[in-house]
């Protein structure tokens, strides 16, 4: 792509943000070459102690590990200047970051009275989120002690406020703030992709807003990968946590804090038996098709259900979106739960209590490979673009069905006509596919591929549950973002293999529970070593 979000957006970035606040760049640009000497300083320390020892997990204290921001040094740096003093100040607190593989997700906190946000937000007892209260305000409180501090915080808000849109990358989830009452002020998202990190870093070198952070929470694996540009080109520090265990404490955090926080996908004729909720397309669920054959008294449909379902999945309708609070249930039947992660990759992981988990398995077919693949087979200039073409096509012109090789369904084994049986297993025996003429779109390309991918997806995290034995898949990560026919198809899928017994269930914040956990985890003291939240590793 010739285009560059960060590039074509540098100058208004800077400038806009200079006009803001009168001339505050300069300041930024002058200070930027100070840190800048800064930084080469304490690379150069005669210990040879690198920057990357202020990562959380290296200082001790008492048996515990710190995890807080780092003490900030102001005070005269190594020329002995007073002149040169470091300001004192620190808003690196109010962050969360999450780089990732395909993109890098930014959590933002602004302190405010419930009086002056919108009141979205209200504490809910969700039991997957029960007791994972982060003393993330500890750290918090100190942040408007000073006039310094507060005039940096508007500064950074004023920025960011600004950067609602930059370019074709950056985004600002605006619908996604959040009032948290137990944080006591809005959280933000704002998200853009990681190919842009090395312009998104000089923009950020010419603003003014880097030079009031000295250190951030981060994770996933930008947090190392850009460790060394961060701390060279800003003189900011990122404070490294494992992305596992962010991704598990920024889901609990919105499932125990952000009501409405959760939802699946139901049929429109289950919906309606259940009392649809309102607006929701209820209507009553067809036949098995008509080019089904007869119900065959030898079949080994187990039970009602698993006939119901097979007639939805014959229409494959799980269109209704349903909130699923879980709050009343007992805290017993939230553990043990899977969290499915899909990013560029797939990670699994099994949730057995509050920051207790372990991960399981993973993929390396996943979002990545979806996005990947569609740049090949289509035009699409993005990813939001993709998916409403993929809402467009009919994956069928591809897709092999069961009734495409048996001029009907398998009965024996509850095939109905319409089941898949081979993506793009249509493509092998065109003329010439990809040609003019041979009658398939991009857009149907695009949605077998999606439902391709989903599906794969699908069966490793049904796989996983049952051999983990857990009743709720939480799927989360950005593959899921402006992608409502993946949440289906695997609402669907996971209803389906499972016989009712499973349940899929979805996050709205879905691509930011690592940068989530990564800003509340950043203010937090708690043991590690032994503690169930170091327990990531692999069986
Ligand atoms: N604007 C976007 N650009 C590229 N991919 C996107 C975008 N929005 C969503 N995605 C999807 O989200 C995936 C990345 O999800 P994410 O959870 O952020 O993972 P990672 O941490 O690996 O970047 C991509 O592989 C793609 O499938
Ligand atoms: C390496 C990763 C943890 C990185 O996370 P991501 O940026 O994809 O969200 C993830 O891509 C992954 O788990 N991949 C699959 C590796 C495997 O086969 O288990």
């Amino acid at each position: 792509m010739t285009n560059s979000p960060w590039r074509s957006d540098d100058r208004r970035w800077a400038l806009g943000v200079a006009l803001c606040l009168c001339g505050a760049g300069a300041a930024a640009l002058h200070c930027t070459r100070r840190r800048r000497r800064r930084a080469g300083e304490t690379q150069g320390q005669p210990n040879g102690t690198r920057h990357a020892s202020i990562s959380r997990r290296d200082s001790q204290d008492g048996g515990r590990v710190r995890r807080g921001l780092p003490p900030r040094h102001a005070g005269p740096d190594s020329s002995g200047s007073l002149s040169d003093t470091y300001p004192a100040v620190d808003i690196g607190a109010v962050l969360g970051v999450d780089i990732g593989g395909t993109l890098s997700k930014l959590v933002y906190f602004e302190k405010k009275a419930p009086s002056e946000a919108d009141p979205q937000c209200k504490p809910s007892g969700d039991p997957m989120g029960k007791k994972v209260e982060m003393k993330r305000t500890v750290s918090l409180g100190n942040l408007h002690d000073t006039m310094e501090q507060q005039e940096a915080l508007k500064e950074f808000y004023t920025f960011m406020d600004q950067a609602s849109r930059v370019g074709e990358s950056g985004v600002k989830d605006a619908h996604l703030s959040v009032y948290s009452h137990a944080l006591g002020g809005v959280l933000h998202f704002f998200h853009f992709e990681t190919r842009f990190m090395d312009r998104a870093v000089e923009a950020i070198a010419n603003s003014p807003i880097h030079r009031n952070i000295q250190a951030l929470g981060c994770t996933g694996g930008g947090a190392f990968k850009f460790e060394e540009s961060f701390l060279q080109r800003l003189a900011v520090r990122m404070l490294q946590m494992d992305e596992m265990e962010c991704l598990v404490r920024g889901m609990q955090f919105a499932l125990a804090n952000i009501p409405e926080a959760c939802y699946t996908y139901r049929p429109p004729v289950e919906v309606k038996k259940e009392g649809a909720p309102s607006g929701g397309e209820a209507e009553e669920g067809g036949g098995s098709g008509g080019d089904e054959p007869g119900p065959d008294p030898r079949d080994n449909l187990r039970n009602k259900r698993m006939r119901e379902m097979a007639e939805v999945s014959a229409k494959r309708e799980y269109t209704v979106k349903v909130g699923r609070s879980i709050a009343d249930e007992p805290a017993t039947t939230a553990y043990p739960a899977l969290v499915v992660s899909l990013g560029s990759g797939v990670s699994i992981i099994k949730v057995d209590g509050p920051a207790k988990f372990k991960r399981v398995s993973g993929s390396s077919i996943g979002g990545g490979t979806y996005w990947g693949l569609c740049r090949l087979l289509t035009e699409a200039t993005s990813y939001d673009e993709s998916l409403d073409m993929a809402r467009q096509g009919n994956s069928d012109k591809v897709d092999m069905l069961v009734g495409d090789i048996y001029g009907r369904g398998y009965s024996k084994f509850q095939l109905s006509s319409n089941t898949l049986a081979s993506s793009f297993g249509k493509v092998g025996g065109m003329e010439a596919p990809g040609k003019p003429g041979s009658g398939v779109s991009e857009e149907d390309l695009v949605q077998s591929l999606l439902v391709m991918i989903t599906m794969n997806i699908g069966q490793v995290a049904y796989l996983n549950a049952k051999l983990h034995n857990t009743r709720r898949i939480y799927f989360v990560g950005n593959f899921l973002r402006h992608n409502r026919l993946s949440g289906q198809q695997l609402a669907f899928a996971i209803d389906y293999w499972s016989s009712g017994e499973m349940e899929a269930l979805f996050l709205e914040h879905e691509g930011y529970c690592g940068a989530l956990g990564s800003f509340l985890m950043s203010g937090t003291e708690e043991p590690i070593g032994g503690g169930a939240a170091s327990e990531s590793t692999e069986d």
